[in-house]
């Protein structure tokens, strides 16, 4: 009769615990990780797939390498439950992404074992290095270990990072965690290569180096040597890109064979003298079927039933922005022949599927490579068509050279459709599109705008088509709308005019984008209280409704503006032009609603902007605050 398997997992309280387990224990270890993310991941939602691809990569990191002086450092990080369970966080692990509770990235003030945080990709290299070299300049101690995937490795900072470490030939642990899948499947060359080298001749690096490493393997470890051993038989030598970079190439290893990790991970960490590259092969999803049959390999899910995989989802009253975006995009797009489409590996994300389903040869994904896409973008304008740029607002900073230099410098007609504006929720504060406003507004000739709603979306979307001008940017949150008519045949805006929305007397309330909900919702419950604020929405961040902006001052004791974006945005805008007109000297009260000054962790949306002070109540208690009336509605 078989004896019952006694759990591990329960015995772990920190990565140290690792070091007295045999392999096949720890090959226990990791099924009992696995199933504790599932059942995780079930109740919080959150990055499923990624974890579950690297459970046995960080079991055996975390039995080799002596962590947190060994320092891992998580690309994206996406990946990282696992590593949260091992490192102390098991019993916080069902508060994942929730308000209050663990980040669903790796974070330098949740834990010593999260040296570097992480959320935007490809950072993982150059964030390794720097640990070596503070390392060998007399810094903190220890290896730095990067765990990158094959999507983070279409992106530049990757290539910079290994440029400068194969120069600077400092011991460095590179670990490519190639599971064939970024998002959506992986795009271009770089994909291709890495499919290359483990469809051919494996290779042979290792071969010299695990001759000795059974030796170097302490007892309990031996069983698994020479396992590693057969395998390195069949490697032989290959001038890899990584090799003419600087790097010794291992592999391609079995990411989930624990024997091979192990083995590989020993010999490097007793041989390695400079920057080292293992290329582990790994499945996406791995160990989860519903995971693993999912056309994103469970990339990111919402609650879901473990035994079914079924994913619970919120009832929804109304399309998300992001769809309507597309829809229209693909609308036009069925019209005018000049207009493509750029995404940054987030095809899905942004919508713009739907446009590669339809017009394939005008819609290109270009990896998480957000820099190229903005430049790739401009010269699609200069070259004579109409390109629309959908990025996330996060994901755009990194492209933002590449907007004042390459398209704002040259005027060139770049739509950017900015998804994922203002607080995004779970993912928090790495994800948040705070800045976009600011970075964009200051940009001589380039055209910003806000929908307040869905309808609004759709005629911006409009508006960037037929504007050549120069550069223009429309921004929308992440979710869905507020069920407002789709215009069936939008026309273009007005550049630079806003909308009255009704109204009133004493404040004027001046919106930019969905605070307008806020604002409306704000406005019903001051007016039990007998204050009727006037409210328009500026739809523009740039240019500036002028005429509008100045007569809702001439009107009104007040003026508030609201918006989803950190200061130095719209609000500033107008404090300059009130400014700048000399309407403050005749006493005009101002106020700007802004994001606060600090980063905010994640919670509901809603609860993110209860934070920042941007809610209906927050909104309502502005407007009493600057009209110097009390909650019942009495003037002080
Ligand atoms: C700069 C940047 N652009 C886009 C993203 C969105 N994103 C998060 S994970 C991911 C795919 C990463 O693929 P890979 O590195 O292969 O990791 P895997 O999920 O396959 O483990 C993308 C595109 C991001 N985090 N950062
Ligand atoms: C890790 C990452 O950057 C993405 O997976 C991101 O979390 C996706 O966000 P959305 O769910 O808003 O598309
Ligand atoms: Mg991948």
């Amino acid at each position: 009769m078989d004896r019952p398997i006694t759990p591990l997992l329960d015995t772990i309280a920190a990565p140290s615990d690792l070091k007295v387990l045999s392999v096949a224990q720890l090959s226990q270890l990791a099924d009992e990780v696995r199933a504790e993310t599932i059942s995780a991941v079930s109740v919080t939602g959150g990055h499923l797939g990624a974890g579950l691809g690297v459970v046995e990569m960080t079991v055996a990191l975390h039995a080799v390498f002596d962590t947190p002086k060994d320092k891992i450092i998580w690309d994206v990080s996406h990946q990282c439950y696992p590593h949260k369970i091992l490192t102390g966080r098991r019993d916080r692990i069902r508060t994942l992404r929730q308000k209050d509770g663990l980040s669903g990235f790796t974070k330098r003030s949740e834990s010593e074992y999260d040296p570097f945080g992480a959320a935007h990709s490809s950072t993982s290299i150059s964030a390794a290095l720097g640990f070596s070299v503070a390392r060998d300049l007399g810094g903190e101690g220890g290896d730095a270990i990067a765990v990158i995937g094959d999507g983070a490795l279409s992106a530049g900072m990757a290539y910079e990072a290994m440029n400068n470490a194969g120069h600077l030939k400092k011991r460095l642990i590179v670990i490519l965690n190639d599971n064939e899948m970024s998002i959506a499947p992986p795009v271009g060359a770089m994909s291709s290569y890495l499919s290359q080298l483990y469809a051919g001749e494996p290779f042979q690096e290792l071969k010299a180096a695990a001759k000795g490493a059974v030796s170097l393997l302490p007892e309990p470890f031996r069983e698994g040597a020479k396992r590693a051993k057969d395998m390195v038989k069949h490697m032989t030598v290959g001038g890899t890109l990584f090799e003419q970079l600087g790097f010794s190439y291992l592999g391609p290893i079995d990411g989930h064979d624990m024997d091979q990790l192990l083995a590989v991970l020993r010999t490097v960490k007793q041989r390695a003298t400079g920057p080292i590259l293992i290329h582990a092969i790994t499945k996406k999803g791995k160990g989860y079927a519903p995971a693993e049959a999912a056309r994103d390999r469970g990339h990111g899910v919402g609650k879901f039933d473990v035994v079914t995989g079924e994913q619970k989802k919120a009832p929804s009253n109304a399309p998300s922005y992001t769809s309507v975006f597309a829809d229209t995009l693909v609308k036009m797009a069925a019209e005018d022949s000049k207009i493509c489409a750029v995404t940054a590996a987030m095809p899905d994300g942004t919508g713009l599927n739907k446009f590669m389903e339809r017009y394939a040869s005008r819609c290109f994904d270009v990896g998480i490579a957000e820099q190229h896409a903005v430049t790739f973008a401009a010269a699609l304008a200069a070259g004579g068509m109409k390109p629309f740029c959908a990025l996330y607002s996060t994901f755009l900073q990194r492209g933002y050279d590449q907007v004042v230099h390459d398209v704002a410098i040259q005027r060139l007609p770049v739509r950017f459709a900015i998804d994922r504006a203002g607080l995004v929720g779970a993912d928090g504060s790495t994800h948040a599109g705070a800045f976009d406003v600011c970075f964009m507004t200051n940009l001589p000739g380039m055209v910003m705008m806000a929908a307040a709603d869905e309808a609004e979306l759709v005629r911006m979307v409009a508006t960037a088509a037929a504007y050549e001008d120069g550069p223009s940017a429309f921004r929308f949150p992440r979710g869905e709308g507020v069920g407002e008519d789709i215009p069936e045949d939008a026309e273009p805006l007005e550049i630079g005019r806003g909308r009255m929305i009704r109204e009133g007397s004493g404040v004027a309330i001046l919106s930019f984008g969905t605070r307008l909900q806020e604002v409306e919702a704000a406005c019903e419950s001051l007016a039990a209280k007998g204050v009727t604020p006037t409210v328009a929405d500026a739809r523009f961040a740039k240019p500036l409704d002028r005429d509008l902006i100045l007569r809702l001052a001439a009107d009104h004791e007040a003026l508030i503006t609201v918006e989803e974006g950190a200061v130095g945005g719209f609000g500033s805008h107008v404090a300059q032009l009130l400014s700048d007109e000399g309407v403050f000297d005749h006493g005009l009260k101002f106020r700007s609603m802004v994001l606060p000054d600090t980063f905010i962790d994640q919670a509901s949306p809603r609860d993110m902007y209860a934070v920042a002070g941007l809610n209906a109540e927050d909104i309502e208690a502005k407007v009493l605050e600057v009209l110097g009336v009390d909650v019942l509605g009495k003037r002080a």
